[in-house]
Order: C-alpha cells, then structure tokens, then sequence
C-alpha cells in the first residue's frame, strides 16, 4: 500500500501540493486526475522518492520511500516527458532498467514488444511520441515492481493501443501483486480503467473514492412522459443534478440509488424509460459539488 501523510511541496513560493494525505490500495487500478498545474506529476514523483517532500511522509508498504532503495526497487515512474539517450535502442532501455530493477525480465519485454508490434532493435530516437509511451509502459510491467506510476502516459494513445494496454493492466493485476497509479488531467482518459480514482484541485486533495461507490448514488435516465407536467412533479421528487432533453426523450442526472430514482419515474407511466451510464465527468459533477467546487472550475 502508498501511504501518503500530510505531504507538501514548495517551490519557492508557490505550493504545488498541499498538506495531502491519501491512501492507494493494493491491486486497483487508482486514477488521479486534476487540471493543468494541479500539482500531480509532483505528486507521483514524491512517490517515486525522487523529490522530498518539506513536511509529512510516504510511505511503500510500510517502508519510507526517499533515499531508500528498497522501497524504489517497488516502483516504476514513467515521467511525462521521459528522457532517452541519444542511439539507444528499445533494448538498451531494458538493459539499462535490468541493472535497476532486479526483477527485470527481458525475454518478457521481447515478447510484449512483439505483441504490440515494436521494434526492439530499433533506435528509440526514431520512434513516435505514442509509441515511446508504449514502450515505457512495457519497460514499466517488464520491471516487475509491484506500483507502476504513469503520468499522462495514456493521453493521446491510440484507440487499440489504449484497448491493448488497459488489458495488459488488468492481466497484471489478475496474476500478481501489482497496482498501476495513472495521472491525467483528461477525466476521459481515464474513465473506463480506474477503479479508484483520487481529485487534486490546486495542490490539494479533493476527494479521493471507488469509482463503484459513486456510481451507486448518481444515475442518468432518459425516458419519455406522457405529460410535460410530469417533469415538473419529477423535478421536485428527485434530487436532480442535470436535465437535458432530446426531441421527446428527457434525460435526466439524478443523485440517488438506481432503484429510488426508477421508482420515481415508473410512477409517471412513462413511454419508455432506461438506465444510462454516466462518464467521470458527470459523477464528478456530484462529488465535487458536494466538495463545494464546480466541475467547470475545476477542468475547463
Ligand atoms: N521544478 C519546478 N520548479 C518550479 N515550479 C514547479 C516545478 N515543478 C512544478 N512546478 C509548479 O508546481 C505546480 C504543479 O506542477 P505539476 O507539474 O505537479 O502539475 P501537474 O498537475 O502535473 O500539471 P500538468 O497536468 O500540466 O502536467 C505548477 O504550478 C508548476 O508550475
């Protein structure tokens, strides 16, 4: 488990994260999201025990992460702008990552390379921005760490990559002890792979939840009535965060159970009626209102 206590970070003046306390758990994989300056590459790399924070601590499995080798054996930080030495090949990445990494398995990484149909002899200088980030995501689960830190590593990969990548995740996290943290500032990047998903806003944590919690209180229903006033009455029986209306369908974002909210608009008789899922961006539109925030705020 990551065990963050109380961290801050300064740089001069300005605080890039403030006093944040959080907890990842084992075998999830954990989104943390927040705009552009929010404080998350900071963050993962206190984490990675490459920056010390100026007050609190972190904690890897229950051993002090900066300057401590053993605790940073256990993690993989792929940075958003990772550097490549000039006439490396994919290859001589994994040499250089076998001589950190004491878990590092190179026929592995051959073979995932030949998966997703990378040259591992090729000259990484020659490779494309998506495919550099493929690459480091592979040179990530070769390492064999138990946590894998990606930093924006998802934004801008290819539909089967993405697809391809995400179920290399979840095989991990299936035959090992194993929990990839992914930092965006895109909510869509990471709505279909989290399982936990944690908010910084300005270099504090928001709210940190269970993707599955969230969704049990908040739901989207389209559904078509009989009757305009029908929507008035359903406007005041639900607690309702969001309508929007298409033709004859009415959509409504409301807070409460799927059984609470459907009750309510079987009452009305209605033509048709059915459950939709929702994205992060709408369930976050409920967490951070309670939070006392706006979404648009916070991401736009
Ligand atoms: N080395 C540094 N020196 C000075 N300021 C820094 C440094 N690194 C980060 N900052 C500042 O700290 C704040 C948080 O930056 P950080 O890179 O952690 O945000 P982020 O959430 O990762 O943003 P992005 O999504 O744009 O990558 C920003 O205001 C940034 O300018």
């Amino acid at each position: 488990m990551i065990e963050i206590r109380g961290c801050s970070k300064a740089f001069g003046t300005l605080m890039a994260v403030s006093k944040v306390s959080l907890e990842i758990g084992e075998r999830e994989v954990f989104g943390l999201v927040g705009s552009n300056g929010a404080g998350k590459s900071t963050l993962l790399r206190m984490i990675a025990g490459i920056l010390k924070p100026d007050e609190g601590e972190i904690k890897i499995d229950d051993m002090a992460v900066f300057d401590n080798e053993k605790a940073k054996e256990q993690v993989f930080y792929i940075s958003d702008d990772c550097y490549f030495p000039t006439n490396y090949t994919a290859l001589d990445m994994a040499t250089f990552y076998q001589l950190h990494y004491p878990k590092f398995e190179k026929q592995r990484f051959v073979k995932l390379m030949n998966q997703f149909q990378l040259d591992e002899r090729r000259k990484v200088g020659s490779f494309s921005k998506g495919m550099k980030k493929q690459l480091m995501v592979l040179l990530g689960i070769s390492a064999g760490t138990k946590y894998l830190l990606c930093d924006e590593t998802f934004d801008g990969l290819d539909p089967v990559v993405r697809q391809g990548v995400k179920s290399l995740l979840a095989a991990e996290i299936m035959s090992r002890d194993f929990t990839p943290v992914l930092a965006s500032h895109n909510l869509r990047e990471l709505e279909d792979i989290c399982d936990h998903v944690g908010l910084l806003h300005k270099g504090g944590m928001l709210l940190s939840k269970d993707l599955e919690d969230m969704k049990f209180y908040i739901h989207k229903v389209q559904c078509v009535l009989t009757d305009r006033k029908q929507e008035e009455e359903l406007k005041k029986e639900l607690d309702i965060l969001k309508i929007d209306h298409q033709g004859s369908l009415v959509l409504f974002t409301a807070r409460g159970t799927r059984s609470e909210i459907m009750a309510k608009i079987q009452e009305k008789n209605p033509l048709f009626s059915e459950v939709l899922p929702l994205t992060l961006e709408e369930i976050f539109i409920s967490e951070t209102e309670v939070a006392g925030y706006e979404i648009q705020n916070i991401f736009f």
